[in-house]
């Protein structure tokens, strides 16, 4: 799962195809706005000076009736009457451009973004949120997101350069041919400066982006719900700050010294470029002196010349921000080519009855396991069974492994080495969605949708999601049907502070609601992982749910991990994890025999309830 290289070009090429992509309909409609808006002041200029010629011969101090003579002028009359229109055409439609610039934006925005998030959301692994060079272009992306839009605008912008350029170009060609040259070659050195402006910022966001994270991660850490209580307990507020304004001024002091060294370059190219448009302005003047040039001649091509100036600049301007965009949002192309690390395979799960004699079960066979991009291992060799009825207890000190290898038994993760086998087929060769459905999960850190009651719980089992029979039988099987009479709205209830009118839970009612939404897949789950699933219950309520465990768990398999030693001595098997290593196995009769480490574990803790 290695993100791969973008040129600038390539990224270019799918920015453009993207942004096209998102809103046809309103680059189509900016276009004709910008070929209205853009050749317009040309034609102004030329009707200008048709109008200054026209005028000027026939204004000799003796005309008696100014307006007849304006009249009777019928180029002169018609010229005037179109440059007004044109003018009142042009500011009216202004307004029109607003709205379709923010209708693009937003369309932009919507298609761009809806494309990521379709593409994480279909990662079936879990090493996106895990690997920090991940989580770091994850970050970039959000960036390039916000510079996707501007593409749009630089793309806008770029259709009214060349709209204003065209006409301008072929007026003053006719002042001279070295013109337009002169203006082009005596502006093209700002483009270079500006592009090699952005590559240089660029690569400062680059080499930022750990820290642009570590910044946000601070951010939230101080406004977060999550760390409210005990940032003010433990009073670190002012740690985080401390640190998010160092990662700040990290940053944007990085970033302002290479803004301060680009400012300085365009600006003095720009003064280079300046001399472009002395020599040709002169030129004019001089010919309106020397009669070569008429007094129109005079308004059209000192307009023109600025005007090509202007359009020039508008297209230096944007082409190198145009190559900052595509900078920026290869990270997009990047997460969107991101190949999965977990292939699904095709198999259907074999039902028990076709299981070879000595398969049946889960079988963990050698697994050997080291994180992406981990100099070590977190599992070593660990090999066991858990046979159909069984229900194996793993159990360890803190980092032993023990969520490691429930992640594993979910196929969140491959193994590094060795097979993970179900019914004597290799969970790599088995249809993902399938395989899952036929799990039922508590993890250790549960989640808390900010969702309805319904949806918490009902979305372990998405077709039973209306039958509400189902969800309150899963909530009093869990020990937690009282909510939906304690709740106003019951199961529509929204959960979660999050939500407008959303009821917060308990920590213990919202791990008794993550057990109710496993407890909804038991119709299909064959295999039940529980990591920790009664940490955050009271004693009596945990009695209650490790009975619960204990009769889901019939004729199924079970896999719980836990800390508290009580659950696991109702375990037909225990097997104890140290460093990732298996170094006791066996009932909690046949451990406390053994005298080793399980003993340990067990007489400790069971000295500590006395
Ligand atoms: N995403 C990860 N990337 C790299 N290392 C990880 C990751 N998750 C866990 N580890 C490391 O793997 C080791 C085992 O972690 P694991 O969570 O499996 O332990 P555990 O036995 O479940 O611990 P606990 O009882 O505290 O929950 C730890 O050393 C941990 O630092």
């Amino acid at each position: 799962m290695q993100p791969k290289e973008f040129t600038p070009m390539q990224a270019l090429r799918r920015s453009v195809t993207m942004v096209a992509q998102a809103a046809p309909m309103e680059l189509r409609n900016i276009a004709l706005l910008n070929l209205l808006t853009g050749t317009g002041p040309s034609i102004s200029l030329f009707l200008g000076k048709v109008v200054i010629d026209e005028a000027s011969g026939i204004a000799n101090g003796n005309v008696a009736n100014p307006i007849q003579a304006l009249l009777d002028n019928s180029l002169l009359f018609w010229c005037v009457l179109v440059a007004l229109s044109l003018n009142l055409i042009v500011d009216s439609v202004d307004a029109i451009g607003t709205s379709l610039f923010a209708a693009l934006r937003d369309r932009v925005e919507g298609y761009c973004r809806g494309r990521v998030l379709e593409k994480v959301a279909g990662f079936d692994d879990i090493a996106l949120f895990e690997r920090p060079d991940l989580l770091n272009l994850l970050e970039l992306s959000e960036k390039g997101l916000g510079r996707m839009q501007r593409l749009a605008f630089i793309v806008a912008a770029l259709i009214m350069g060349l709209f204003t350029l065209v006409p301008s170009v072929l007026v003053s060609v006719s002042i001279a041919g070295w013109v337009p040259l002169m203006l082009l070659a005596s502006s093209a050195p700002s483009i270079l400066v500006e592009m090699r402006h952005h590559r240089k910022s660029w690569r400062v966001e680059e080499t930022q982006a750990g820290a642009t994270r570590r910044k946000h991660i601070y951010a939230k850490a101080i406004t977060s719900e999550d760390y409210a209580k005990e940032v003010r307990l433990f009073s670190i507020q002012d740690i985080l700050l401390h640190r998010w304004q160092g990662l700040f001024d990290q940053t944007f002091r990085s970033m302002q010294r290479v803004r301060y060294e680009g400012a300085f370059a365009v600006v003095m190219w720009a003064l280079v470029g300046g001399l472009g448009v002395a020599l040709p302005y002169i030129y004019v003047v001089v010919g309106v002196l020397g009669g070569q040039f008429t007094l129109g001649d005079l308004a059209l091509y000192t307009g023109i010349i600025l005007q090509l100036r202007r359009s020039l600049y508008l297209l230096i301007g944007n082409t190198g921000d145009i190559y900052d965009v595509a900078l920026a949002t290869a990270p997009i192309f990047q997460l969107l080519d991101l190949e999965p690390q977990l292939h699904t395979g095709s198999q259907r799960l074999r039902p028990l009855a076709t299981a070879p004699a000595s398969e049946p079960g889960i079988i963990v066979d050698q697994v050997s396991f080291a994180y992406p991009g981990a100099d070590k291992a977190t599992l070593h060799d660990i090999s066991f069974a858990v046979r159909p009825g069984e229900m194996v207890a793993l159990v360890g000190e803190n980092g032993a492994g023990k969520t490691t290898l429930a992640k594993l038994l979910c196929r969140l993760y491959d193994p590094t080495a060795g097979q993970i086998r179900w019914h004597g087929q290799d969970l790599r060769r088995l249809s993902l969605p399938e395989l899952r459905s036929h799990i039922a999960v508590v993890m250790q850190d549960y989640a808390r949708f900010p969702a309805t009651l319904r949806e918490n719980v009902g979305w372990g089992y998405l077709p039973k999601l209306s039958a509400d029979g189902a969800i309150a039988n899963s909530l009093r099987e869990a020990g937690i049907d009282t909510l939906l009479t304690e709740l106003d709205h019951g199961l529509d209830t929204p959960l979660g502070k999050q939500l407008e009118d959303g009821t917060d839970l308990s920590g213990g009612q919202w791990q008794r609601v993550a057990i109710a939404r496993a407890l909804m897949r038991l119709g299909e789950a064959d295999l039940l992982v529980f990591d920790e699933p009664t940490a955050a219950l009271d004693p009596k309520n945990e009695q209650e749910i490790y009975a619960i465990f204990r009769a889901i768990a019939q004729g199924r398999m079970a896999v719980v991990v836990s800390h508290r030693l009580a659950l696991a001595k109702l375990c037909d098997r225990i097997i104890v994890l140290e460093h990732g290593q298996i170094i006791e196995q066996g009932n909690h009769d046949q451990l406390m025999a053994l005298q080793g480490q399980y003993h340990l574990m067990f007489t400790r803790q069971a000295s500590s309830y006395l």
